[in-house]
């Protein structure tokens, strides 16, 4: 009887200045049951497993399925930096690099060269610095690549967070919540809330922009005028909605238990509550993509980076739920 292949879960290191490389060096050490890809420089991966002082065997990968893999070993895609690393301090040459290891995970997933892609986090600062040209995030990367509509979520095991609008500054927030935008976003949430979580009848809270929810317009009308309509139109679909609830109330114990994810009209109204109480135990993960990608909640730590005391446990997460993700996929056929 033929061993079952392990899930080939691309791995990427983000930011090569940053903590992702020793973050994957301390995923690699344990022993879950996954064969790690990680799409990254060699040499940058054996240079972090020195500074942690964790050993490591790299082996370079040759797509052969895996039936087991020992703790401590790490399958590698290289993709060679521009410049040798400076933990710390990001240098815009490597932004090209880090750009082709999420497109070589991205194309890998869609053609079926792996299961999942789990990203560490990179610098979005260095990204523009060195492309020349926007660069938002993994999330609109992805979304871009692969011609999705997707949505941002960050989960915990307690609470399930969605995104209306990403990364964008706070005074473009309000113009870019239209009507189409959030009725896309509430589907795409809803179908996945079903497929990806497995809840039957999914139940999304939605959240104001305004304080107090606009106040009945008197601090705002991007409800009344916007917001309301929307929910009104998807409710008589059949949708389970909420709303729009006053986000400084929607996070206390007695209101969680009538929801099962929040939909939060911008990136900072929302991700505090999630990561002030789950920081180690949130992943982010991204909505309507063809593929599965998952993601640490956090940056890249420039100042822990190279120190070897970055806490892997978020990263570890996120990879624990692209391997549950996979499973799910792969039993639904
Ligand atoms: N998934 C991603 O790619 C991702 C996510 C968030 C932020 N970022 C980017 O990271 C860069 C830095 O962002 P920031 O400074 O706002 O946030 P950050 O998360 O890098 O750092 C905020 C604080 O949290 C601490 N911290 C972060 N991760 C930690 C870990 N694993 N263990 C222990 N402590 C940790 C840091 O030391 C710092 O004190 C920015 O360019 C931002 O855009 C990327
Ligand atoms: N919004 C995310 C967070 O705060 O954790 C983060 O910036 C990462 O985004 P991408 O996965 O799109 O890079």
């Amino acid at each position: 009887m033929n061993a079952v292949a392990l899930p080939r879960l691309a791995v990427t290191a983000g930011e090569p200045a940053g903590v992702g490389p020793e973050l994957l060096i301390r995923l690699a050490a344990t022993p879950l049951a996954a064969n790690f890809i990680a799409v990254a420089d060699r040499g940058l991966l054996e240079r972090a497993a020195a500074r942690c002082g964790t050993a490591i065997e790299l082996i370079d990968d040759d797509g052969a399925p895996l039936a087991a893999r020992a703790a401590g070993t790490l399958r590698v895609r290289h993709i060679p930096l521009a410049a040798e690393e400076q933990p710390g301090r990001p240098d815009p040459r490597n932004a090209a690099h880090v750009l082709t290891t999420l497109a070589e995970a991205a194309d890998g997933c869609m053609s079926g060269r792996y299961d999942a892609v789990v990203t560490a986090p990179l610098q979005k600062s260095s990204m523009n610095d060195g492309l020349g040209i926007r660069f938002s995030g993994h999330t609109e990367f992805f979304a871009e690549r692969s011609r999705s509509d997707v949505v941002m979520m960050l989960a915990s095991p307690e609470l399930r967070v969605a995104l209306a609008t990403t990364h964008l500054p706070l005074a473009a927030v309000p113009a870019a919540i239209t009507a189409d935008g959030l009725t896309r976003t509430l589907r795409i949430v809803h179908a996945e809330l079903r497929d990806k979580f497995g809840f039957a009848a999914p139940r999304i809270a939605v959240l104001g922009l305004n304080p107090h929810a606009g106040e009945s317009g008197h601090l705002g009308r991007e409800e009344i005028d916007t917001i309301v309509p929307v929910l009104e139109a998807l409710r008589a679909e059949g949708l389970h909605l909420l709303g729009p609830l006053p986000a400084d109330t929607a996070f206390v114990p007695a209101q969680r238990a009538g929801y099962d994810a929040v939909l939060a009209m911008y990136h900072d109204q929302a991700l505090p509550v999630l990561k002030s109480e789950a920081f180690d135990r949130t992943v982010n993960l991204t909505l309507g993509l063809p593929f599965i990608r998952t993601s640490v909640d956090h940056g890249t730590a420039l100042d822990l980076a190279g120190s070897g005391r970055a806490d892997p446990s978020s990263l570890i997460a996120a990879a624990r739920m692209a391997l549950e993700l996979s499973a799910r996929r792969a039993t639904r056929g």
